[in-house]
């Protein structure tokens, strides 16, 4: 009998199932684990007190991004510059003790290979198109990207992934995102998931795995990829994938993790039946049309408030939810935005490039592109770019970016989640605004009262130009 007709997510799935449960429960089995530092520190110490050792360290890759400050991490005496904030300084040191304590491999703050979790699983092949991916963190579907079922656990599923190296879960539905048609010039990744996100709503994937379908992921560079998936949990899914392909693999191959010279033909045979059958149906299917998709930008809290940038501040009245027309109003008192504004009109005090979302090689460029030869606007007090990866940071310098970011009047730093979330020292004073490349607008995400404009990096790019949001489409037709 001819096997049933399965989604990519339903393959991955079946194929690690250790056992099936009557209630429905499933147990699975987890091919990679990342840790960081905030969310595991109970997850080792629970472990220690039960006196279990990790099951599988060799599957596990720990390096800390959320609390590091983006300033110089040695002195020029060559000593560690130690983290002001003491929560910081003690999750850090607890990573730091529990990794080769346990025998997990371990890039420390100061190694090249440290960066964002989500952009150093990819950037070293340890992130592998088929495998199940997860980590105590919500963007955990960013590896989604490379075909992998990702998804983001709690600090007690930590414990339970280091102790026993599967998960008990139910199996999620599925969802595809069909997008048809092309996207225009000026239009990018991030443009097309957050008008995603805004069709479908921070509720649309709930339950539900999403599966990005259509040329235009099949044409999209594996950064977009990532990019798109990493922001699928704001789409309110469990994870989102693409099917890997010809790109995914050239991407992987002679990575640190990536299968060796001899596995390698093995791996991407297996590879390649990882796509979903023609006839194989999804629970809920959602078709986009690329012509429809500018470049994008958030006018309130929640990262469903979207509109494109020739757009307005909308009237909490065009919603016909109520709880969604008092949300918008709430986020319009926040944010300080009086409907019916232009989004060109509102000015911006700070920019951030950076976040697992964009801060992969080709989000710089993208923003380097725009700044070449250009200067921030003089509402522009602060402005950072932040590489995803000490990696990235090498390979963006060795192009010579961090010179036109510096000489476009920005701060170029050192990896980490930074501007992302106000848990290190980046953060946007209350009451000003940001145009940031991060996946976030919630209520003092960027720090207390901040406000924030998500937007592609070289939209955050050209607001740096111009000093208030803008159609980077302009900045792209007319010289520097
Ligand atoms: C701190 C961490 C647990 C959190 C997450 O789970 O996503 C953070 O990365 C975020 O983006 O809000
Ligand atoms: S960069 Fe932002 S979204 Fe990504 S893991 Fe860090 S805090 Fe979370």
């Amino acid at each position: 009998m001819a096997s049933r007709p399965r989604t990519l997510y339903e393959k991955i799935f079946d194929a690690h199932v250790i056992e099936r449960r009557d209630d429905g429960t499933c147990l699975v089995f987890i091919d990679r684990h990342l840790v960081h530092e905030v969310t595991s520190p109970q997850a080792f110490e629970a472990l220690r007190m039960k006196g279990r050792k990790v099951r599988h360290p060799e599957l596990t890759l720990a390096v800390p991004d959320h609390n590091l400050p983006t300033t110089a991490r040695v002195d020029a005496d060559g000593n560690r510059v130690p983290i002001a904030d003491r929560e910081s300084r003690e999750q850090l040191a607890a990573l730091e003790r529990n990794a080769p304590a346990n025998g997990v491999r371990y890039f420390d703050a100061t190694s090249r290979q440290q960066g964002i979790v989500h952009v150093v699983g990819p950037e070293q092949g340890f992130s592998l198109p088929g495998t199940t991916i997860v980590c105590g963190d919500s963007h955990t579907a960013c590896h989604g990207g490379l075909g992998a079922w990702a998804f983001g656990i709690g600090t007690s599923e930590v414990e339970h992934v280091l102790a026993t190296q599967t998960l008990l879960l139910r199996q999620s539905k599925t969802m595809e995102v069909r997008v048809e048609g092309e996207l225009g010039p000026g239009v990018t990744a991030k443009d097309l998931i957050m008008h995603i996100i805004g069709v479908i709503g921070t509720a649309g994937g709930t339950g539900h795995v999403i599966e990005y379908r259509g040329k235009v992921f099949e044409e999209m560079s594996i950064e977009g990829r990532l990019t798109v998936c990493n922001m699928s949990i704001e789409g309110g899914a469990r994870g989102g994938m693409i099917a890997p392909d010809e790109k995914t693999f050239a991407y992987i191959k002679g990575r640190p993790f990536a299968p060796r010279e001899d596995e390698w033909d093995a791996a991407v045979a297996y590879w390649k039946t990882l796509y979903s059958d023609p006839d194989a149906v999804f629970d809920k299917s959602v078709v986009i049309d690329a012509a429809e998709v500018e470049p994008s930008v958030t006018w309130g809290t929640s990262p469903e408030d979207v509109v494109p940038i020739g757009g307005v501040v909308p009237s909490p009245d065009s919603f016909t939810d109520p709880s969604k027309q008092a949300a918008a109003q709430a986020s319009l008192d926040y944010m300080g935005l009086e409907p019916g504004t232009p989004m060109t009109e509102v000015e911006v005090q700070n920019v951030f490039i950076g976040s697992c979302t964009n801060s992969r090689i080709e989000d710089l460029r993208a923003a380097a592109e725009v700044l070449r030869g250009r200067k921030k606007h003089a509402n522009i007090k602060w402005g950072i770019v932040v590489p995803g990866s000490g990696l990235v940071k090498e390979q963006a310098e060795a192009e010579g970016l961090d010179k036109v970011f510096i000489e476009a009047g920005l701060e170029w730093r050192e990896p980490g989640c930074s501007a992302c979330l106000g848990m290190n020292p980046d953060k946007v004073p209350a009451g000003e605004r940001s145009a940031s490349t991060s996946n976030r607008n919630f209520v003092g995400r960027q720090g207390p009262g901040a406000r924030t404009h998500l937007v592609s990096p070289a939209m955050a790019a050209a607001a740096a130009v111009t000093g208030r949001l803008s159609d980077v489409r302009e900045l792209q037709r007319e010289p520097a």
